[in-house]
């Protein structure tokens, strides 16, 4: 088998709050998505999100089809959106190839049968991380490169942090049905994300950091704003936000994340911001 599964349900706001480290951790933290000719996928019920990663090192690997879906190819049904955070890496979709570099975004809509990734040179494998979300309707296959992004510079020094948002796959740069993936890297120095902190009800969200040294750590922020609690991750981990949960984190250096939403809407500006101070 290339492809290892887990399915994850929906924990509820009341429950959650009487939940110690362990069972967390178990609940919301994604702890491997990288493993070399193989992809692990987390089907989450949470707007039934599969979070997951593909690293192609000696093979090409197909995206296949996991029992929990019951169809007869993965994306029957779903959009897919992979974003490479390694070496230059190929994706095939359908017999068209697309040359996909490290940050680069591949979309790929409802429909397509056959997708494969393969890495340029097994020395430097290419690493796609997946989010996939049902989808109502067929959007046209791309790939988004760094220049197509939408740019937007948030934060200060002064408050550590200062950061740099790509938005890759929202509805100004493509056609998508709920997906909506980025890339936040924050400047040297900084080290806390999305502060002031926001929640949005309408969309759930799932974050993945990297570029985080190996004996560094991110301490990500999550819970109701008044309820809060916190799960250390390491590089190339991920998390699921629920709908009810804020999603901010501090590093004990600067790195990098991934964001993808879905859910009601696209309108990425939609968030219920929370001031630090409110926080608990
Ligand atoms: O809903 C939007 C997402 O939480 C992220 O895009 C926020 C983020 O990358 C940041 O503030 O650093
Ligand atoms: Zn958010």
């Amino acid at each position: 088998m290339t492809t290892l599964y887990e399915e994850r349900f929906v924990p509820h706001p009341r429950d959650y709050a009487r939940y110690d480290t362990e069972r967390l951790r178990e609940e919301f933290l994604v702890p491997v998505l990288f493993d070399a000719d193989k992809t692990r996928l987390t089907y989450s019920h949470v707007d039934r999100m599969i979070v997951g990663g593909v690293m192609p090192v000696t093979k090409t690997i197909e995206l296949e089809s996991i029992e929990p879906l019951k169809a007869e190819f993965f994306l029957q049904r779903r959009e897919l959106g992979a974003i490479n955070i390694g070496g230059p890496g190929i994706v095939e979709v359908d017999g068209t190839q697309y040359e996909i570099d490290c940050k680069e975004a591949m979309y790929i809509g409802r429909g397509a049968r056959m997708v494969k990734f393969s890495s340029r040179d097994s020395a430097a494998p290419a690493k796609f991380y997946l989010n996939s979300t049902p989808a109502h309707r067929e959007c046209p296959t791309r790939k988004v490169g760094q220049e197509d992004a939408k740019v937007l510079e948030m934060g200060a020094g002064e408050t550590c942090n200062q950061r740099v948002i790509r938005q890759l796959l929202v509805k100004e740069v493509v056609d998508t049905c709920q997906l909506q993936m980025g890339m936040t890297e924050l400047a040297p120095g900084s080290v806390w994300n999305t502060m002031p902190a926001h929640t949005h009800s309408r969309r759930m969200e799932a974050y993945m950091y990297f570029n985080l040294p190996e004996d560094q750590a991110v301490c990500h922020f999550m819970g109701p704003p008044q309820q809060t609690r916190l799960i250390w991750m390491a590089n190339e981990q991920a998390v699921i936000s629920p709908a009810w949960s804020l999603h901010s984190g501090v590093g004990t250096s600067n790195y990098t994340f991934i964001w993808g939403m879905a859910g009601e809407n696209l309108d990425y500006t939609d968030m219920d911001f929370v001031q630090p101070n409110e926080l608990r």
